[in-house]
């Protein structure tokens, strides 16, 4: 089967998609490789949250997801967001279809730390049939990270945790987190190349902080699960920083 890569839009990367964005997913595509699109939409969810007066909490990059925030998280992500990435994709003459994870049980959930977080799942499950029948008639899935668990009852999915159990259960090629900022800072430098403990390291001494955190795990959760190379960047024709499994002799 051909190769297939998973891009993760940011919410912030989400405003600046450049012209060289599509050339690259054009010759990808042009090459046979397989494409799925997750997205996230944090900052537009801060944006809704603040006009309907509602407060803002996150926890280790997680936002704190009460069942009114959890309304609002879906409006923005399967609503707004994911719409509109899809006419974007259109516009630019890609066939790409918009799903979150209730879309045919795509994504099944469980509470991460229920008492703490509210509705906010870790993926269980990616219906990797679905995903495969999709790419097979040439659709390219544009997934936004909502969950459901075993209730039904939907849950917000941190997009980055999102798009690395899709990127490990399709044992995707490579995972580009595309975000905004080049790639991981360690003393003013960038991370060009790591294997995950340094990762780890960085995150135990508080190098790594906030909405970092779940894409650094998240990344070191795909390589350990067999995606080749993780790519945090914010230009996709960009390496960044990347994540191994094992060392890559030079
Ligand atoms: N060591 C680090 N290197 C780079 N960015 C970091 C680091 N630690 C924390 N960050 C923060 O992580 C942010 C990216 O996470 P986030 O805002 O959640 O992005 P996205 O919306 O793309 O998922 C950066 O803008 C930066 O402020
Ligand atoms: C549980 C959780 O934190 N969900 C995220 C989902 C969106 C997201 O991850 O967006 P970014 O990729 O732009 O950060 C949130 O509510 O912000």
């Amino acid at each position: 089967m051909s190769e297939t890569i998973v891009i993760k839009l940011g919410g912030n990367a989400l405003s600046t998609i450049e012209p060289a964005f599509f050339k690259q997913i054009k010759d990808w595509q042009t090459a046979g490789k397989r494409l799925v699109f997750v997205h996230g939409g944090g900052p537009q969810i801060d944006t809704l949250l603040e006009k309907l007066h509602i407060g803002i909490e996150k926890k280790q990059g997680l936002r704190v997801t009460s069942r009114e925030v959890l309304d609002v998280a879906t409006m923005v992500l399967a609503g707004k967001i994911n719409t509109e990435m899809v006419l974007q994709f259109a516009a630019k003459g890609f066939q790409s279809i918009g799903l979150n994870g209730s879309d045919n049980l795509l994504l099944k959930v469980r509470p991460i730390h229920d008492q703490m977080l509210g509705y906010v799942g870790t993926v269980e499950h990616v219906n990797v049939a679905f995903l495969k029948m999709l790419l097979d008639h040439h659709l390219t899935p544009v997934i936004a990270p909502l969950g459901v668990d075993a209730n039904f009852q939907l849950y917000n999915v941190n997009a980055d945790i999102a798009a690395c159990h899709i990127a490990g259960a399709l044992q995707a090629e490579q995972l580009i987190l595309l975000t905004d900022v080049p790639g991981v800072f360690a003393n003013q430098r960038i991370i060009k190349e790591s294997l995950p403990q340094l990762m780890l390291d960085y995150i135990d001494r508080g190098v790594i902080i906030g909405g970092m955190i779940p894409k650094v795990k998240g990344a070191i959760a795909a390589v350990n699960r067999g995606v080749k190379r993780v790519h945090i960047t914010d230009r996709i024709q960009v390496s960044g920083t990347a994540i191994t499994k094992e060392a890559v002799l030079q």
